[in-house]
């Protein structure tokens, strides 16, 4: 399969970024410079080696650029090297290698992720799983597909669909980001609401641990009733306790019809009367309900080639999908749907699409908030779940904080903070709660940090919805976790990893 080179969003305002607060490096792990660097070149292909003189190879430091840089160039590491194992047997003697060396290993995927977790942090070996995008095994009548880690998720896509089959999931990093990177920080993304997590999806994984030691639990079965669910573990584990090399996954049937809406909405307890009805109506073809805010729609329409398919400017704005079997009949549901909301005044506007075009701008218009808020201006990012009555509350605090402190004025879109925006996967009580100012400091992180998680944590929420811990918050896990909870993780770590070489400084 073929590779995608990621790069940052175009207009991101990489001069601006502010480097995260990064831990100290542990003296435990050894410098590459001690390491005798041509061993790997015995253990992987020499052409898989990357290393820079520093650490005795040839590479330019700028061919590293993009394994130590995250999409957002909002957290750096500073790797000499990087090895692209093409196989699991490769990444085992690689694995085992450092174990013995005491090296420090951070797994990369396609590097899309918004929360520090797949860039090396100091020197640790960016140990990348992109030459292995091989397809093992596709069983047309489970829908079960066996792959390696490194497969682009969109392809996979095509390559299921070509088979009459959808992948369970599908987020606006499609074109860049692997399988195992969504399996290991156990991405949720826009097919979630109907199709659930990676959690129900994946059915098997190979796992290279840090000693080297394969464990192949690459099972194809949906019932495996045998005692403990290992690879429940590695869902979401971020790559700190083990190397996803291969996924086994379940792909249900592609709805053959799609049909998409977007909904102009005066408020946001409309927003959630919409949802009762969008389900009571819709049943179980509701394939999405997404949300975002007037200022996001702002942003994406002044950012992106985009016309709003609404012709006046409402508070609310959200996409309601539906995917079934019966063209007609499901266009039906939709139509009665938006006419039920504009009676009873739930929704003021509402525009359904009429052909393919149509629905791909409909989405591109949702999918395009988070590049068009990268383009206005450095952005604060929170990905948080919160009980959907309440969700949108946390937005209008964190606004109102910053108007007191004369560092927001809603009407203009000038001063240090010019926007506070709230959007996201409603229908899953996930926001992305975004703060768009004119670059990072301090004065307007103080306003939310940590406000923002005590915010989340009072209403028993969670601090990471979808887009996992990471680095960034890996020192706010305790507003989502009791410290039993993370003295467990510890120990879980402690089993699987025991001189942590694995992803450091991240998660717990
Ligand atoms: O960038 C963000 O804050 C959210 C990104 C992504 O999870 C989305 O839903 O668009
Ligand atoms: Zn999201």
């Amino acid at each position: 399969m073929q590779q995608r080179v990621i790069k940052p969003a175009a207009g991101i305002v990489l001069a601006q970024q502010r480097q995260h607060h990064k831990p100290a490096r542990l003296e435990s792990f050894k410098k590459l410079s001690n390491v005798d660097i041509e061993h790997f070149k015995k253990i992987v292909p020499a052409e898989t080696v990357l290393a820079t003189a520093a650490v005795g190879g040839k590479a330019d430091p700028i061919e590293l650029e993009g394994f130590n840089a995250d999409w957002l160039d909002k957290y750096r590491g500073n790797s000499q090297l990087v090895l692209r194992p093409k196989t699991t047997k490769e990444v085992s003697a690689i694995l085992k290698y450092c174990s013995e060396q005491r090296i420090a290993v951070v797994p990369q995927g396609g590097n899309t992720g918004l929360v520090g977790g797949s860039v090396p942090v100091h020197d640790e070996v960016v140990l990348s799983l992109r030459n292995m995008n091989r397809v093992r095994s596709y069983d047309e009548v489970s829908g079960v597909l066996v792959c390696d880690a490194g497969c682009v998720l969109e392809e996979l896509d095509n390559y299921v669909a070509e088979r009459g089959h959808i992948m369970p999931l599908d987020l606006g990093a499609k074109g860049s980001c692997h399988i195992g990177g969504n399996v290991a920080t156990n991405a949720g993304g826009i097919r979630f609401l109907r199709y659930g997590s990676l959690h129900g999806s994946v059915l098997g994984l190979e796992v290279v641990l840090p000693d080297g030691t394969v464990l192949d639990n690459l099972s194809t079965l949906r019932k495996d009733n045998t005692g403990y669910d290992l690879k429940q573990l590695f869902i979401g584990s971020e790559g700190t306790l083990g190397v996803i090399t291969g996924v086994s996954v379940l792909t249900p049937r592609r709805p053959s019809a799609v049909n998409v809406a977007v909904l102009g909405v005066p408020s946001y307890e409309n927003v959630q009367q919409a949802f009762k009805h969008a389900r009571q109506r819709c049943g179980e073809i509701l394939s999405a309900y997404e949300f975002w805010d007037s200022s996001c729609m702002r942003a994406v329409l002044h950012h992106q080639s985009l016309k709003s398919p609404l012709e006046a400017e409402y508070p609310f704005y959200v996409l309601v999908e539906t995917s079934g079997s019966e063209k007609a009949h499901d266009d039906e549901k939709l139509s009665a749907l938006l006419e039920e909301l504009l009676e009873q005044g739930i929704v003021e506007d509402g525009a359904l699409a009429q052909d393919d075009t149509q629905i791909s701008r409909m989405w591109m218009m949702r999918e395009g908030i988070p590049e068009s808020l990268g383009k206005t201006g450095a952005t604060y990012k929170y990905d948080v779940s919160i009980p959907i009555p309440v969700l949108y509350d946390v937005v209008k605090d964190i606004a109102k904080k910053l108007e007191k402190a004369d560092l927001y004025k809603p009407d203009q879109s000038s001063g240090p903070v010019k926007m506070v925006c709230g959007y996201g996967h409603i229908g899953d009580s996930n926001l992305h709660l975004n703060v768009v100012a004119d670059k990072f400091e301090d004065r307007v992180t103080n306003i939310f940090e940590p406000y923002v998680y005590e915010w989340v944590a009072s209403h028993r929420g969670s601090i990471s919805a979808e887009h996992g811990v990471g680095l960034m918050k890996r020192d706010y896990l305790g507003y989502s976790k009791s410290p039993e909870m993370i003295s467990y993780m510890k120990r879980i770590k402690d089993v699987f990893d025991p001189h942590h070489i694995l992803n450091p400084y991240k998660v717990v």
